[in-house]
């Protein structure tokens, strides 16, 4: 079953909660919190605050993006806020094995975000502690980038070293998620895809509109797939 995540990075800030509202009456799978702290990333974005504030408004999972130095220092005040999930950098900590136990600890899904230059070999030891890695295709940060075209082959890479391994450990890629990149990634084995401007935060069409669309193009990939 492929999940599509709205990144709330992308919403109009000024009218956050219509666009929780709409999207979950959308059935969106997951909400995804770009988390920055303009050193692991040059830029800032969502905090906590912002997702105590709209937990109330859905039951649908939030996913919390960690792209901050040192972010074992924050899982709690996350998991306080309301989130059901958290990945963090493979570069951010130091003890990277303890950070994702806290994160299970605390009754979370963890997952391990990698940059597009960061290899799967910083996988080898932590298989055990992740639910979901999260491959970026853009180098994070902002949103509206190009994807990074090395990026697919490593979902491919990635998906093969799960099935090799039997493991249920879900693919999440977040960067230019679109139209044409979204048939592309499912067929590589992309499980969560995070929408943001490339599909789902359109100025020319509305948010119902775009989710139908993106409805549609997952149903008839699936129906494709499933014709092998
Ligand atoms: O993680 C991100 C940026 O670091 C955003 O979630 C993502 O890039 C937004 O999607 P799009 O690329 O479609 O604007």
């Amino acid at each position: 079953m492929v999940k599509i995540g709205p990144s709330i990075m992308c919403a109009n800030m000024g009218e956050l909660k219509d666009n929780i509202l709409r999207l979950d009456r959308k059935d969106v799978d997951f909400f995804h919190f770009d988390v920055m702290d303009g050193r692991f990333v040059p830029n800032f974005t969502l905090g906590p605050d912002i997702m105590k504030s709209l937990r109330p408004l859905t039951k649908v999972p939030f996913d919390a993006h960690l792209m901050i130095e040192e972010p074992e220092n924050y899982i709690d005040v996350f998991s306080e806020a309301g989130a059901d999930m958290i990945s963090v950098h493979a570069e951010a900590t130091t003890h990277l094995q303890r950070t994702l136990q806290s994160i299970r600890d605390r009754g979370m899904k963890a997952g391990i975000a990698l940059n597009p230059a960061t290899p799967l070999t910083v996988l080898d030891y932590i298989w055990d502690t992740i639910d979901y890695v999260l491959l970026m295709t853009v180098n994070p940060g902002f949103a509206g980038q190009k994807f990074i075209p090395l990026a697919m082959d490593k979902i491919g890479e990635l998906h093969q070293m799960i099935n090799g391994k039997n493991l249920s450990i879900e693919i999440q890629v977040d960067g230019n998620i679109s139209y044409e990149t979204i048939p592309k990634v499912m067929d590589r084995g992309a499980e969560m895809l995070v929408c943001g401007t490339s599909s789902l935060f359109k100025k020319d069409k509305t948010l119902e509109q775009a989710m139908d669309e993106l409805n549609l193009l997952l149903s008839n990939r699936k129906e494709k797939l499933n014709l092998y």
